[in-house]
């Protein structure tokens, strides 16, 4: 029995590979520089992996951003405008992810979509009649030999052929045309690694966990059949993770492949279906310590699980990669009765050790400090937020009077044009801003300071958006790190790392709060910055919140108690400032649920019953109580829901925006079909990428838009907040969007009037 990990946290302890990145992104750094950054970081993670006593040690996990992307450039899934650019292969590869605009050329980035239900982002492959699949890259090959010359024997990890497929859009093209030439690409990758030394391949295949049936299962069975048929001499890992593979159980431990990986902690038939029947011959990677959380493993809960597997060839694993956890509890300050209730990446390591040595029949002290860790009880109830939560009704969950009324009187009461204007809330977090913002928490500056400081960027900002003719102002959330973690700190029931950074999308990392006990709003949060903001200009200014099933999604979860009831608690602490905001003259209040899509359970039969039926009323229970002439916006920076438009219309917001541009507007076609009544305003350019959309180009947006949505349903506003945007990109893009839109007004209007 030996003990195994799916991948490493890749930032780095302290981010270095952020701060390297964004420097060469700045060219204050050569490409070369930047190599050698991530080979010393690699080369830092596996010997820490190889001390900590791990077995099975991962390479090519590593990615400058992404390793879906990275999968792809392996394999010349790469559009033609992009090879057009004429560009190194590393500025071609960056130029897939953040899109390009310079003396080569301007092309826009790939779509990025949510890694199935998790924050992190990955680049979508777009395949076109066009594209020939083949081996073009060595990334793996590469990071494998360098593992291997500084004496580390690695199982080098790429994604799958079924999710790389399952993941991919295709234009005039299907996944089948592709299948003969990736499943060679995968071959040849096989006999090359093998050629190297390698002994293990882990081809990581999260799509299984999905439903899995129909065409979707015939192309997991070709595409295995045939990638099998040839033997390389490597051992194949099929690995998988964020759910069970009832759908494919059985196939899939009868496909000639050495290893299994499963994961015991989102897998909820996982145990069931091992206990059905696990091969003699092949070897089970057990994910039994959570990938996905920061609370200690319960040694003997997992044994015990361990115990009624009927496996012979065992290897104790993570639930999924270490990725989407924090690098090490060991920089942090908590209290040691708080900290010893924490593993990160690092100490989750220890953990797989610790689990080796009870299971192998060694009584460790480890396994004892564990058992009197769980012993007692972490942290006592609140009876205040329980009292509220016993109390609440049917009513408590409905606003009055109905949205078709709503808007006549929103109407009459703001006198909005056709196609209002807005941004999403944030404006850029500017290296100024992050410096002072880290000089107030170090006591370098005052209070007073810091509120001076971000009292001028809110004025100028506003003056500018007066400037542009915005029609709705934000005040840009200067103040705020971040819009879960600014929350979290500022409710009780929450605990905040120093540096548990998680990455989101390429260089762009979170800090996940961490809900430590039950929570409650002591203290208004953002009624102070939200009513300044209104008194320095006659224009609306939207209050900016972050919504109850968001914060719960990107905050580490309790597991003592169910995410239902932790989002509850958040919901009645949200709805406390709503009625505060509106109390003190706030008229349009956003309520952002960016995550809302996210944590859609990933098989369809569960959308409803483990999601969604809690996950809108905690929605509901936030506006329930706001007066009629108060406009509720919600955004979500993830369209993807298509497939829950009723759901989406439940939350019963006024008005919502939504990620957009980078998806092609296809949802467009399905608020059509479904007849969506809320107002909407799809992000009509992509705030993730630093080009600047024209003021045509905006314009064709908005015309393909006024194509499927009545015009006076329709919001112009960008696809998501401007705060990993430059100052200078940030003001010509909402510049460009404000002329396209009044462009586009007046030619709505009928002339003379
Ligand atoms: C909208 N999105 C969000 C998601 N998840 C969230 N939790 N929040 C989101 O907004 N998921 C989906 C999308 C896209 N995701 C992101 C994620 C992250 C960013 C982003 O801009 N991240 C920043 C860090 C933001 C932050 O926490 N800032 C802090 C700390 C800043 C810092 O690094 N300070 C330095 C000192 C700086 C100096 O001296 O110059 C330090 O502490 O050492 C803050 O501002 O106080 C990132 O840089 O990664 C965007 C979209
Ligand atoms: N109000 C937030 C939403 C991001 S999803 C922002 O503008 O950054
Ligand atoms: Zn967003």
């Amino acid at each position: 029995m030996t003990t195994s990990i799916i991948g490493f946290p890749r930032l780095g302890e302290h981010r270095e590979l952020k701060f390297s990145t964004e420097k060469y992104w700045r060219h204050q750094i050569t490409a070369d520089q930047l190599q050698q950054a991530a080979r010393d970081l690699r080369l830092k993670h596996w010997q820490l992996v190889k001390a900590a006593g791990i077995d099975g040690i991962p390479s090519n996990d590593f990615s400058f951003f992404d390793t879906t992307l990275d999968t792809a450039t392996l394999l010349n899934i790469v559009p033609d405008a992009v090879d057009a650019l004429d560009l190194s292969p590393l500025d071609r590869y960056f130029a897939l992810a953040r899109g390009y605009q310079g003396d080569h050329g301007d092309v826009k980035a790939l779509p990025m979509k949510k890694w199935f239900n998790t924050n992190y982002h990955y680049l979508v492959p777009q395949f076109t009649a066009t594209t020939q699949v083949k081996l073009v890259g060595s990334k793996i090959f590469d990071e494998y030999q360098e593992a291997q010359d500084a004496g580390i024997q690695t199982r080098p990890v790429i994604v799958g052929p079924f999710t790389l497929l399952s993941l991919s859009e295709f234009h005039d093209c299907q996944p089948t045309d592709f299948v003969t030439d990736l499943v060679a690409a995968y071959q040849t990758i096989f006999a090359r690694l093998a050629a190297q030394g390698a002994d293990w391949i882990q081809l990581d295949e999260p799509e299984l966990v999905k439903d899995v049936t129909g065409t979707r299962r015939e192309l997991f069975k070709t595409l295995y059949d045939q990638l099998l048929t040839q033997k390389s001499g490597l051992k194949v890992l099929v690995q998988t993770y964020f759910g069970d593979v009832r759908d494919v159980y059985t196939d899939l431990i009868h496909l000639p492949i050495e290893g299994v990986g499963l994961d015991f902690h989102e897998g909820r038939k996982t145990a069931d279906l091992v206990r059905s029947g696990f091969p003699a011959d092949k070897t089970l990677f057990a994910g039994v310590v959570n990938g996905k959380n920061i609370w200690r493993n319960h040694y003997a809960q997992t044994l015990a699980l361990l115990k009624t597997l009927p496996v012979q060839r065992l290897v104790i694993s993570t639930s999924c990669s270490l990725l989407h956890v924090p690098f090490t509890v060991a920089n942090e300050t908590f209290p040691a009765p708080v900290k010893q209730h924490f593993a990160f990446a690092t100490e989750k390591l220890g953990e797989l050790t610790d689990l080796q040595a009870n299971l192998a029949g060694q009584k460790t002290t480890a396994f004892a400090a564990n058992q009197a860790l769980f012993a007692q009880p972490r942290v006592q109830p609140n009876p205040k937020v329980h009292d509220r939560i016993a109390h609440l009704t049917a009513d408590s969950f409905t606003r009055q009077p109905a949205l078709a009324q709503r808007a006549k009187i929103q109407q009459r009461e703001f006198q909005l044009p056709l196609l209002p204007t807005t941004t999403i809330g944030s404006f850029p977090q500017t290296r100024d801003v992050k410096r002072t913002r880290a000089q107030f928490r170090k006591h370098e500056i005052s209070q007073a300071d810091y509120d001076h400081f971000i009292g001028e960027h809110i004025k100028e900002w506003l003056k500018w958006q007066e400037d542009i003719g915005l029609d709705v102002l934000v005040h840009g959330e200067f103040e705020r790190n971040d819009m879960v973690e600014y929350f979290g700190q500022h409710l009780d029931g929450y605990l905040f790392s120093r540096n548990g950074w998680v990455q989101s999308y390429g260089t762009r990392g979170v800090k996940p709060p961490i809900i430590w006990g039950d929570v409650a709003r002591n203290q208004p949060i953002t009624v102070k910055w939200s009513t300044f903001a209104q008194r320095q200009t006659d224009k609306l200014v939207k209050g900016m919140l972050t919504g109850p099933v968001t914060i719960l999604n990107w905050s580490f979860p309790r597991e003592d108690i169910s995410q239902r009831e932790s989002t509850i608690q958040i919901a009645l602490a949200i709805q406390d400032e709503v009625l505060d905001l509106e109390k003190n003259g706030i008229k349009i209040i956003q309520i952002d649920e960016a995550a809302l899509r996210e944590k859609l359970p990933l098989r369809q039969s569960d959308w409803y019953s483990e999601y969604l039926d809690w996950a809108v009323p905690a929605f509901r229970l936030v506006h329930s109580r706001v007066q009629p002439g108060t406009q509720i916006h919600t955004h979500m920076c993830y369209s993807e829901f298509t497939d829950i438009i009723p759901a989406i219309q439940n939350l019963d917001a006024d008005v919502i925006s939504f990620e957009a541009s980078r998806s092609n507007l296809e949802i467009l076609d399905a608020l059509q079909r479904e007849h969506f009544q809320l107002q909407v305003g799809p992000g009509v350019y992509d705030i993730h990428s630093p080009r600047i959309p024209s003021v045509a180009e905006i314009t064709t947006t908005i015309h393909q838009i006024l194509a499927k949505v009545p015009e006076q349903k329709v919001w112009i506003n960008p696809d998501c907040g401007l705060k990993t945007r430059g100052v200078t990109e940030a003001k010509a893009s909402v510049a460009n969007l404000t002329a396209a839109a009044k462009a586009i007004r007046a030619e709505l209007q009928p002339k003379g009037d």
